[in-house]
């Protein structure tokens, strides 16, 4: 059994610590150097789970980590992988890999339950419900990011989200007004930032900034969150293509406000820690 496999969805990449495989102590400090892409393995954030053994037909835990060490109540891309992972290391178990189309698990985090559907298993295909988001507010509000007076609408998927409507969006912006708003005084808690651009009533595209993570080609609750936003505005229809820089995800706005995002994910690698990796994690080296 490896120490971690490493996932990625659409450019945002995440590692998967089992705790009932491999003894790990997540703090802010490990996970920090885990994520660093220089001194340790590399990625935007780690999932930490499942944090009981499954069982069939119960929800499934798992903690969520920002590549900064910061926690997450919730990760759309993270839910997809969590889902594929225990397909791949529990299959028997809560999900059924052998009948790809009936593979589901519900998926508890702090932020709630939400319920994974692997679609393809071969394509890593996974749809999740990814409930109903609380706004803010009715309409847009002002805030000043820099130089910059922008209007914004806030909201709730579980983890906090600010979308950003603007007639055209880039890395560069993302990357230049992202950490101002992230971390603006309106945003105790810190918020994920969309810099959303409509470009049909089918077709959104996005530059993301993370709370905790910084510039990622992808994040899952943030399509979905710039989705329910753009709906909210009257500007999409229900079913909406998601453009972001590491590629494409749909999502669907229901009849009662429920979003669903379907997308791919994949395994990358797995891999040890070596002895002195170990070390440096504070986590000892096993026997
Ligand atoms: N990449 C993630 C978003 C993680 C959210 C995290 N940055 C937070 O602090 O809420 C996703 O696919 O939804």
């Amino acid at each position: 059994m490896s120490d971690f496999t490493k996932y990625q969805a659409l450019g945002n990449d995440y590692l998967v610590i089992d705790p009932l495989r491999v003894d790990f102590t997540a703090t802010a400090q490990t996970v920090r150097l885990l994520c660093d892409r220089h001194l340790g393995v590399g990625a935007d954030g780690v999932l930490i789970g499942p944090t009981a053994e499954p069982r069939p037909g119960e929800p499934v835990g798992l903690r969520i980590f920002n590549s900064d060490g910061s926690p997450c109540e919730k990760s759309g891309n993270g839910l997809r992988m969590f889902a594929l992972y225990l397909a791949e290391h529990y299959g028997a178990g809560p999900v059924r890999p052998e009948e790809p189309a009936e593979t589901s698990v519900v998926l508890r985090t702090v932020a709630g339950d939400s319920r994974a559907d692997i679609l393809d298993f071969a394509e890593g295909r996974v749809r999740v419900e990814m409930g109903v988001p609380a706004f803010a507010t009715d309409a847009p509000v002002g805030l000043t990011a820099g130089a910059r007076h922008l209007d914004v609408i806030g909201l709730h998927l579980g983890n906090p989200h600010t979308v950003v409507p603007l007639d055209e969006v880039s890395a560069d912006l993302a990357r230049e007004l992202g950490p101002l708003i992230a971390w603006h005084p309106a945003y105790p808690e810190g918020t994920n930032v969309q810099f959303l651009s409509v470009l049909d009533r089918g077709t959104i595209r996005i530059e993301v900034w993370e709370r905790g993570a910084g510039y990622t080609l992808a994040s899952g609750s943030s399509a979905c969150a710039a989705t329910a936003a753009a709906h909210r505005l009257g500007l999409v229809g229900e079913h909406v293509v998601v453009e972001m820089a590491g590629g494409t995800m749909e999502v669907s706005v229901g009849e009662q406000g429920e979003i669903t995002m379907t997308g791919t994910a994949e395994q990358v690698a797995t891999g040890d820690f070596s002895p002195a990796f170990r070390a440096r994690l504070g986590q000892g080296v096993p026997a």
